[in-house]
């Protein structure tokens, strides 16, 4: 029997594994079946938490997306993996540092209740976002079913393709998601962002992710609306990003610094499966 946490951050939803007392191996279809919303628990992500593979890092975070893929990072579900080691009794610290397949981040259990994670500098350079375009630009350009469509794009980790929109509650999600989470632009893939500016501190965003669909929030994604935000349209150091579940606070002090998000974490319940 598989032991298992059910969580979100603002309605983006995960079950998380603790892979450091249980051994344990999925294969993309025990996934995809784990993650079916009608015949299994239901997710957009699956978050496997490992022992350690270097020093000075508490943990080793893997991400699953619902598809069965792997994936390199996931903003909301790092919120719960250190709400989730906390309550498990996997650590006492209130600062825990965890590798993913990208790179290294600090979570903090803040006092206020929320978790603020340190999600690296983001990466706009087009060979590691990636994204086939020869130079880097504030503004890209990819024209889909006849539509010209502007975008920025940035690598938090993991590929986000970002678009300005009027009003996102109009925005076409479904189908410009689709048609650009797998064009040729992006070799592996991105997450879509629908983005609409309501002041220099102040975003309404919606996205479609990668090997999911839309989602109810993406930390992810709302970094890297901030960043494009910025480089694109002025906005300021620090942004609330507000989602379908709800919001977030960015701070990115502008290009090659460090990128600091903080919202909430809930545990949902937790349970155990026969794989
Ligand atoms: N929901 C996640 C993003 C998962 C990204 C995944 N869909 C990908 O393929 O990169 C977040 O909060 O950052």
């Amino acid at each position: 029997m598989l032991s298992f946490a059910k969580m979100h951050g603002l309605g983006n939803d995960f079950m998380v594994v603790d892979g450091v007392s249980q051994q344990i191996y999925f294969t993309e279809g025990q996934i995809r079946k784990l993650g079916d919303r009608h015949r299994g628990i239901g997710f957009d992500q699956l978050l496997l938490i490992e022992a350690p593979q270097q020093p000075d890092v508490d943990f080793h975070y893997r991400i699953f997306n619902a598809d069965g893929k792997e994936v390199e990072q996931c903003g909301n579900g790092a919120r719960c993996l250190a709400r989730f080691v906390r309550q498990m009794g996997l650590t006492w610290k209130h600062k825990i540092r965890v590798s993913t397949m990208k790179g290294i981040m600090d979570l903090q259990i803040l006092r206020n209740g929320l978790v603020s994670v340190d999600m690296g500098v983001p990466m706009l350079e087009p060979e590691k976002i990636p994204l086939r375009y020869a130079n880097q630009e504030t503004h890209y350009q990819v024209t889909v079913d006849g539509i010209s469509h502007q975008f920025g794009a940035v690598s938090m980790g993991n590929p986000h393709c970002v678009l300005t929109v009027d009003d996102v509650k109009t925005a076409n999600v479904d189908a410009i998601g689709q048609a650009l989470t797998q064009h040729t632009l992006f070799p592996e893939g991105a997450n879509i962002g629908f983005m609409q500016i309501v002041e220099r501190d102040e975003i309404r965003l919606r996205v479609f992710e990668r090997g999911v669909g839309e989602t109810q929030a993406c930390g992810t994604g709302a970094c890297a609306s901030a960043v494009i935000g910025r480089l694109q349209h002025q906005m300021s150091q620090k942004v609330r990003v507000y989602l379908p579940g709800g919001h977030l606070h960015i701070d990115w002090p502008g290009d090659g610094q460090r990128l600091k998000m903080m919202g909430p974490a809930e545990f949902v319940f937790q349970g155990f499966i026969e794989l």
